[in-house]
């Protein structure tokens, strides 16, 4: 396939550029703080940036009507607004993680809410590199909302870390802990591979890795 990549330069897009070229799909459109460049029309975009990118990432979408698969963190309410709106012309994958780890821990997690009362304590815990901008984690976010209640989200910034989330369930007497730790990039990028070939199938709508794993 030919992709495109907003966010080239960083960690991410670096990782994404590498597996891509590896299972021989083409780069032939790029996007960074610096600038773009276009060899030729992409089939799809993948997106991993920075909220503050996600304005240039819609116009690019609507001006060239091709699939989005998004993975960056930091939106918000309405920045999924506007993606429900490319949804309707185009096919958007969007994921706060696309390990599948974490979609498998996210079931889980799920799980384990419906076995306990208000007694509980729930508390997540997130630990990534000393780059990573916003805090908490967009996973920690995502999974927090699978629970019907506030939960207190704790953050570390420590070193190279990948990704670690860790989501405790404590009474009198017993801790149950739910734990996923990604050791490379990998993790993330595997995930977006997959998404990426089965995105070109897919009819307009807002679809989740986890759709992309189950179907
Ligand atoms: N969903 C998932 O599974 C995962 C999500 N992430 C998320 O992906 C995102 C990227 O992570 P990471 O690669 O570590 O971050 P980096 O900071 O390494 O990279 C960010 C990239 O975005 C570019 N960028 C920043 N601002 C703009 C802008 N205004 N317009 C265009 N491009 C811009 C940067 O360009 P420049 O270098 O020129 O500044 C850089 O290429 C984060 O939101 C992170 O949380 C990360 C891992 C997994
Ligand atoms: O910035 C990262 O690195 C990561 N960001 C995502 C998040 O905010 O949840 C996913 C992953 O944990 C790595």
């Amino acid at each position: 396939m030919k992709y495109g990549i907003i966010g080239y330069s960083g960690r991410m897009g670096e990782a994404i550029e590498k597996l891509f070229s590896q299972a021989g799909h083409e780069l032939v459109y790029q996007k960074d703080e610096n600038g773009e460049k276009e060899i030729e029309k992409p089939e799809l975009i993948i997106d991993f940036s920075l909220k503050e990118a996600f304005p240039e990432t819609v116009k690019v979408i609507k001006e060239k009507e091709i699939p989005l698969v998004i993975g960056t963190t930091g939106l918000d309410e309405a920045d999924f607004k506007q993606l429900n709106q490319l949804a309707e012309k185009v096919a958007v994958i969007q994921s706060f993680n696309f390990s599948i780890g974490i979609n498998i821990l996210s079931e889980l997690v799920s799980k384990v809410d419906n076995y306990i009362d208000q007694d509980w304590d729930i508390e997540i815990s997130e630990t990534h590199h000393r780059f990573k901008k916003d805090k908490p984690s967009g996973t920690a976010i995502m999974l927090s909302d699978l629970i019907d209640r506030d939960i207190d989200m704790h953050s570390k910034r420590l070193g190279s870390e990948f990704g670690e989330h860790e989501v405790y369930f404590a009474s009198t007497g017993e801790v149950l802990t739910l734990k996923h730790r990604a050791y490379s990039r990998e993790a993330f990028t595997k995930g977006v591979l997959l998404s990426a070939e089965k995105i070109l199938d897919l009819n307009p709508g807002l679809y989740s890795f986890k759709d992309i794993l189950t179907n």
